[in-house]
């Protein structure tokens, strides 16, 4: 794995639990000694400052580094050190196949988007093949993306539309939770309870749509009783854009991964 950073240990932390890999057959690079310091203590793992360390003559190459420092990181992979069995999975926002592909020249690579709930092996993630990538590939991201959630196959040119959605999605939703809750104070109740209810309230509405696997709408039109609190809870979300908004917050993360892709 190079890059050990909040994304890499939610993975590592999970392939250690579910036992997809020992954790003496894991290395990590990362550049801060504390930080490899950490790894090693709570994982058990190997860890390294050196990339060519890390990726020499091994099954995959998971890439968790920014997309800024793609670059500088396929640069200090020196071509010996690729080996062309070798299977590269890359969770990088924005950053294509081919440009991947032109990194690690005729190797099997996967373009993949998880997402935060990760840490606590609650994610979903997207996965799209490379041209040289083959079943048995797929196969093997499936088996450790799956120790993080949910794998969803998608075609490439979908990629940045997922990144936008539940990519970035996590970010939406803590938004939405903490001031729900902020909602609550302003209402008189104390910090620890609102949160305690916001939270539940988005984890089981998620929950009862998943179940039942009804349309949100009908779910609204469940809680709303007529000249009710709902109704007059919605019409103000209506009035303040809600719906616009966090429609607008995908579509703006959809072309910020698409600008990440250009730069690359
Ligand atoms: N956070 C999220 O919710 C999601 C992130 N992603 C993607 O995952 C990737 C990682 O994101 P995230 O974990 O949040 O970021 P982090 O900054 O937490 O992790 C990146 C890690 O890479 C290290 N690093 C920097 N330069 C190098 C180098 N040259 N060689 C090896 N390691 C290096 C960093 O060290 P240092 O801190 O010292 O620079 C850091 O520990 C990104 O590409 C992002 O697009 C994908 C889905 C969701
Ligand atoms: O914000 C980012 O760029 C990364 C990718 C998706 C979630 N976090």
């Amino acid at each position: 794995m190079i890059g050990g950073g909040m994304m890499g240990e939610a993975l590592l932390s999970r392939l250690v639990v579910e036992q997809v890999y020992l954790p003496d057959d894991m290395v990590v690079s990362e550049p801060q000694v504390k930080r490899q310091e950490f790894l090693a203590q709570q994982y058990g793992v190997q860890v390294t400052g050196e990339n060519r360390l890390a990726a020499n003559a091994i099954e995959v190459l998971f890439l968790a580094i920014k997309p800024q420092v793609f670059e500088q990181v396929a640069v200090s992979l020196s071509a010996h050190d690729r080996h062309p069995a070798t299977l590269v999975i890359s969770i990088l926002a924005g950053t294509p196949l081919k440009t991947l592909e032109s990194a690690f020249p005729g190797q099997p690579v996967i373009r993949a988007m998880p997402n935060t709930p990760a840490a606590v092996g609650a994610g979903i993630t997207a996965i799209a093949a490379g041209q040289h990538a083959q079943a048995h590939h797929l196969e093997l991201a499936r088996r450790i993306l799956e120790t993080v959630g949910e794998v969803v196959e998608v075609p490439e040119s979908m990629m940045d539309a997922v990144t936008g959605l539940s990519g970035s999605g996590p970010g939406y939703v803590a938004l939405m939770i903490e001031a729900l809750a902020d909602g609550g104070v302003a209402a008189g109740l104390p910090r620890a309870i609102a949160m305690k209810l916001a939270l539940q309230t988005v984890r089981g509405t998620a929950q009862l749509l998943q179940e039942e696997g009804i349309h949100p709408g009908e779910l609204k039109d469940r809680v709303t009783s007529p000249g009710g609190t709902t109704i007059a809870g919605i019409a103000a979300l209506e009035k303040s854009g809600f719906r616009s908004a966090v429609i607008e917050a995908v579509r703006a993360a959809w072309m910020r991964s698409k600008e990440l892709g250009q730069k690359s």
